[in-house]
């Protein structure tokens, strides 16, 4: 069974678009571990347009299942994971005033930099994962930089299920192979929903994570969040 890790940064887009403290970030954090869910993730970006710094700092003695902080590794950042030691750090290349994330890793152009940050990462204890699209040779490249694991960015996936979900699925699976064979531990996130999570899952071997958020949370606006998570967790088995 993969785990299934809830991404709140839309709980704290709409807790901000008021100012006050409604909806309670860590009380749905606390929620969603009660209803099941198997870890929080969360993705502070340097505008803190979502997920603020302190959000991090008070999750950390809230969260009782596995505490997943993605961003791209500036100091700001590096520091804040450094602080709060996530049980996994999640490394993605954002563009500072990207919308949301939109690529990969180029893991052979930036691979000095990626072994150093995720050396200093695992010496703290902390898991590391690194953001990376379907392609073998950039899989190739985060075995060398000694990241624990991958995630695969699921985003060309999630756009093609309807179309051609064979096509769509086939660049994930050699991947999920490959990245097994060179050790590597594989989650996988963006995009993923209750209409192509089964697929998913049943196609890649291996699957140890999902995080998932912009879809889970809108579907929860008509299922409602408890039903929600356990719907993903039933498609998870
Ligand atoms: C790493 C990734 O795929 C993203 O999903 C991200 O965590 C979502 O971030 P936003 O909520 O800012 O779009
Ligand atoms: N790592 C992916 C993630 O946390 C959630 O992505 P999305 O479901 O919001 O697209």
């Amino acid at each position: 069974m993969a785990k299934l890790s809830v991404n709140i940064n839309k709980i704290a887009t709409l807790r901000n678009s008021r100012g006050g403290n409604i909806p309670n970030l860590l009380k749905v954090a606390s929620d969603i571990e009660n209803f099941g869910g198997q870890g929080i993730t969360i993705h502070p970006r340097p505008d803190e347009r979502h997920i603020k710094y302190q959000d991090a700092r008070d999750l950390k003695h809230t969260i009782t299942t596995e505490f997943n902080i993605e961003g791209n590794p500036v100091p700001k950042f590096i520091e804040l994971v450094m602080e709060t030691k996530p049980t996994q750090v999640t490394l993605v290349p954002d563009a500072v005033d990207a919308i949301t994330s939109n690529a990969g890793w180029d893991t052979i152009k930036h691979s000095d930099f990626l072994k150093e940050v995720i050396s200093d990462f695992k010496n703290k204890g902390i898991r590391t994962s690194i953001f990376v699209d379907p392609v073998a040779k950039m899989i190739e490249g985060a075995a060398k930089t000694g990241t624990d694991r991958i995630e695969l960015y699921t985003e060309s996936f999630a756009k093609n299920f309807n179309q051609n979900k064979e096509k769509a699925i086939q660049p994930y699976t050699d991947s999920a192979i490959l990245a097994n064979q060179l050790g590597l531990g594989i989650n996988a996130g963006h995009d993923l929903n209750l209409d192509n999570i089964h697929y998913f899952k049943n196609n890649i071997p291996h699957l140890l994570e999902v995080s998932i958020g912009h879809a889970l949370i809108c579907e929860s606006l008509y299922l409602g969040l408890d039903n929600v998570v356990n719907m993903y967790l039933h498609k998870l088995k």
